[in-house]
């Protein structure tokens, strides 16, 4: 018979973030992490805006009207919430510490207000990543490509960019989203490394000194 190992030491989830000018290819890097670690869960956001085209409920947001919102968010059933190009969005509460309970990952495609707000309730479980876009033409180019906003949409956001990168500073790690699969593997690296952080490894100091104590 096989041998199996239980390992000693497990941990608390963590809360990876992307932040990035819309358009920039956030959604498209959380995608591409999800398919490639089944450790991760995504965040799904409420929002008040119209669900776009080919949009799904439940799996893109959850599309609800402003009476709800300002209901969850005066319950406090939102972990941090923002007004977005004239829309509320918001975590739900509970998903997310379900979530990080269980030992999963939890990524979040969201503004740099709420990712100010996630730090500021739990900076230890946070790591942030500001995703940047080529260039400015390359980020009107995406805008325009995803061909699901009205040219006045695409305006808005792209007067609203300059607003986004400015809080570049304030992440702890900053890519530029030139190669999709590059951008992907990257952010991956970055949380492959910070889940072996020694701070989130519970049971390390006890595995450790069993080592000791053996040799
Ligand atoms: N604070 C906060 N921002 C969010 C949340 N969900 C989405 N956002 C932000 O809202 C912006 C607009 O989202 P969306 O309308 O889906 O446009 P897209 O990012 O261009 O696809 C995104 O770029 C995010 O930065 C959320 O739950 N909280
Ligand atoms: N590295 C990339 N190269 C080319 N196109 C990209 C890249 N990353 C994302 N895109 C495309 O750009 C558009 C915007 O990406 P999306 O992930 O929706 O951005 P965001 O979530 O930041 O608003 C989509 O059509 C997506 O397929």
């Amino acid at each position: 018979m096989a041998a199996t190992t239980t390992s000693p030491i497990h941990r608390r989830g963590l809360m990876l973030v992307l932040s990035s000018p819309s358009g920039a290819g956030k959604t498209t890097i959380a995608r591409g992490l999800l398919d490639r670690d089944a450790g991760i869960t995504m965040s799904v956001s409420v929002t008040t805006r119209a669900m776009r085209p080919g949009e799904v409920e439940g799996l893109d947001y959850y599309f609800i009207d402003q009476q709800r919102f300002d209901r969850m968010a005066e319950t406090g059933d939102l972990l941090e919430h923002a007004r977005v190009f004239g829309n509320c969005y918001g975590t739900p509460r509970v998903a997310v510490e379900d979530a990080l309970g269980a030992g999963r990952d939890v990524l979040f495609a969201i503004d740099w207000q709420g990712a100010q707000q996630l730090a500021q309730n739990a900076r230890d479980d946070l790591v942030s990543v500001f995703v940047l876009p080529p260039s400015v033409s390359e980020l009107e180019r995406r805008l325009r490509g995803r061909g699901q906003d009205s040219e006045e949409v695409i305006a808005n956001r792209m007067a609203k960019a300059s607003n986004e990168i400015s809080h570049w500073p304030e992440y702890d790690y900053v890519i530029v989203n030139s190669d999709v699969t590059e951008s992907i593997a990257a952010v991956w690296a970055i949380l492959h490394a910070e889940r072996l952080r020694r701070r989130r490894q519970i049971g390390l100091p006890e595995f450790v000194r069993s080592i000791q104590d053996t040799l």
